[in-house]
């Protein structure tokens, strides 16, 4: 964890200084499009620095070089194939590709990029006009054969030193969805209050563009005084779909939930979170909780970086979810003004405490590769510069969606789910003849109905005996829950007044550690005046959300802001579930901190009892 983060905490929700100075924007770029030659100069830089996985990059420009270009060699794993042409192939090789594709799409969650025109040592030869055509029927015959569609995501033009122009092109491959197993993708939405949040996802979802007066967001309240003054003040979770062939599937063309995941491959879950800083408490329970994938950070093209913009930035940051950028409103505001605001931002995101590299995705191509780089190092920050009334480049923003792949591999996923069941409880509901039901994120194994758990802790430690009923992903029916989805699961009979936010539904097994008191490794992140024993904060531990008092500070009798030490924390209601290595993240008014959980205390040797439900 970079103390430095603490720099966007420090500043709170003063005007950034110096910002629009004509000396720091000659510093960094001058237009707000740039080309996707600038892009790669950049992004290879970035990535030379930090790689998440060992997938190749894609940041080659084509039409720069005079000799055959270079992409890095094709990689062994992961979800990326290159294939010099596919022209005619004999029975016998098309069923050794077409084995080679179905364990391409395995590698990324159904999802693969297929580069034709390309060596396996990574050289662009290309391809004539007529090659490129056989191919990508070939291709197209392969993904029928296993159950997939196809999508040309660009075509670029090689220059070689050849008079007959060569191509290379970059498909995407995606399975045909099959028992609602959709890849599943989400992205925490955060934001200042009216930068426009809640209207780009009403636009995304819904298919129908904003009158600038609130319209799109009507869809999205879920209480009556959200409705009356504008705001989003509950987390609610909105879809985005994507078919097989790539295309959009939301409310425009289906009526109901169940059938946009009926027909969906890919899904965007967002996780509307509020901008009002009296609504943070919330939003960091919906990073923490949710599990983002992502985080899209919302900016008004009109307002540049105001309100909590910086703190929902350094927020993301220090919980390491990867962070993308959209700036609204490019209707309301002047090109001249758009592009201020982008330097602004890139003036942040260059800063030492962030270190990231803004990458601002002017066309198609940009967005192509802002997805593909965004997946492969945390530190690109992909920057759309859009509009929910004029409709203004959110095709770039779909295509981004579209394209963007899950960062954890087949691989973590089939581990999760060979693990014991554990299920977060973030919401619980009492719904007409259904009963008790209880919403939430299964963190590993897997999950049917009618299956045995329990549930816990109570405020002595106890854990409940319960029975799975019905499951429902996205408001329909699901059979099987895997590791990463979230989902409502119906307890019939159970007794709610048992149940809490903050629990977990563990395979009997699992013989979980319960403990009113822990240690973790912090930094302190912002601090008004100093942080010591006896100091009373709000703890936010995946689910758990609790106060809990500062028994120790170790090694140290006062903590100040950007210092790191072992603190020994005192849950003050009931003991809680936790694991070592959890992240944690503290706060009491601005007093703000993060770290990780280092050592537990449990509440006894023996381990905490399993009761039945009196009234289940
Ligand atoms: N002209 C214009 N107006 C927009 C655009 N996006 C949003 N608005 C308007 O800006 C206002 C605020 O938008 P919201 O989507 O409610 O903002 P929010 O970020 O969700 O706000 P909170 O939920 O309070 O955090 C509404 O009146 C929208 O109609 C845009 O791209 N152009």
């Amino acid at each position: 964890m970079d103390e430095r983060v603490s720099d966007l905490f420090g500043s709170g929700n003063a005007p950034e200084s110096g910002s629009f100075s004509s000396a720091s924007a000659s510093n960094s770029s001058n237009s707000t499009h740039r080309t996707s030659k600038s892009y790669n100069v950049a992004l290879r830089k970035a990535s030379k620095k930090s790689k998440r996985n060992s997938k190749p990059l894609f940041s080659v420009n084509f039409k720069a070089s005079n000799n055959a270009p270079y992409l890095p060699p094709e990689a062994e794993e992961g979800n990326i194939e290159y294939k010099l042409k596919l022209v005619n192939p004999t029975q016998y090789r098309f069923e050794h590709l077409a084995t080679q594709m179905k364990w391409r799409l395995q590698e990324g969650r159904g999802e693969a990029v297929y580069q034709i025109g390309v060596e396996d040592n990574g050289m662009a030869v290309g391809l004539s006009e007529e090659e490129m055509r056989a191919s990508l029927r070939t291709l197209h015959r392969l993904a029928e054969k296993v159950g997939a569609d196809i999508t040309v995501l660009r075509e670029q033009e090689v220059e070689y030193d050849t008079e007959v122009p060569r191509k290379i092109a970059e498909v995407l491959v995606r399975k045909v969805p099959d028992d609602q197993q959709f890849l599943d993708l989400r992205v925490a939405v955060l934001g200042n209050v009216d930068s426009g949040k809640s209207t780009l996802l009403g636009v995304l979802t819904q298919g129908e563009l904003d009158n600038g007066r609130g319209r799109a967001r009507l869809n999205l309240f879920r209480h009556l005084h959200e409705i009356q003054t504008g705001r989003t003040s509950s987390i609610s979770f909105e879809i985005l779909g994507f078919n097989s062939k790539g295309e959009v599937v939301n409310y425009s063309e289906s009526r109901t939930a169940e059938e946009i995941c009926e027909s969906a491959s890919k899904m965007i879950t967002f996780i509307d979170l509020a901008g009002h800083h009296k609504y943070l408490k919330t939003t960091i329970f919906g990073l923490t909780s949710y599990c983002p994938d992502f985080a899209m950070l919302v900016v008004s093209a009109s307002t540049g970086i105001a309100g909590t913009t910086r703190e929902h930035l350094g927020l993301a940051m220090a919980l390491k979810v990867p962070i993308f950028i959209v700036v609204s409103k490019v209707d309301l505001c002047t090109r001249a003004t758009v592009e201020r605001t982008v330097r602004q931002l890139e003036r942040v995101l260059k800063q030492p405490g962030c270190n990231k590299v803004p990458m601002v995705v002017g066309n198609t191509d940009d967005a192509v590769i802002a997805a593909q780089q965004f997946a492969q190092s945390p530190n690109i920050t992909p920057i759309f510069t859009l509009s929910s009334v004029s409709g203004e480049s959110l095709d770039l923003l779909k295509v981004f969606f579209n394209i963007i792949p899950p960062l954890s591999n087949s691989k973590a996923q089939e581990e999760l789910m060979q693990q014991l069941t554990e299920f977060q409880v973030d919401e619980i509901y009492t719904v007409p003849e259904v009963g008790t039901v209880v919403g939430g994120t299964l963190y590993s194994g897997i999950c049917r109905e009618g299956d045995r758990l329990v549930v816990g802790p109570t405020d002595s430690g106890q854990f409940h005996e319960l029975t799975i009923g019905s499951i429902q992903r996205n408001r329909s029916a699901c059979r099987v829950l895997k590791a990463g989805q979230a989902a409502t699961l119906a307890l019939s009979d159970f007794d709610r007044s048992l149940l809490r936010k903050g629990m977990v539904m563990v395979s009997p097994e699992m013989e979980p550690t319960i403990c009113w008191k822990f240690e973790a490794e912090i930094v302190l992140l912002f601090h008004a005046k100093t942080f010591h024993k006896g100091f009373q904060v709000t703890v936010h531990i995946r689910n758990v959300r609790q106060t809990a008092t500062v028994e120790a500070v170790y090694g140290k009798e006062e903590l100040r802001t950007g210092e790191k030490a072992v603190v020994l924390f005192k849950f003050i209601k009931h003991p809680e579930y936790l694991k070592v290595g959890a992240k944690v993240l503290f706060r009491e008014g601005v007093t703000k901190g993060i770290g990780h959980v280092t050592k537990l205390q449990p509440i006894s040797d023996h381990h905490p009892s399993h009761s039945e439900n009196e009234d289940s």
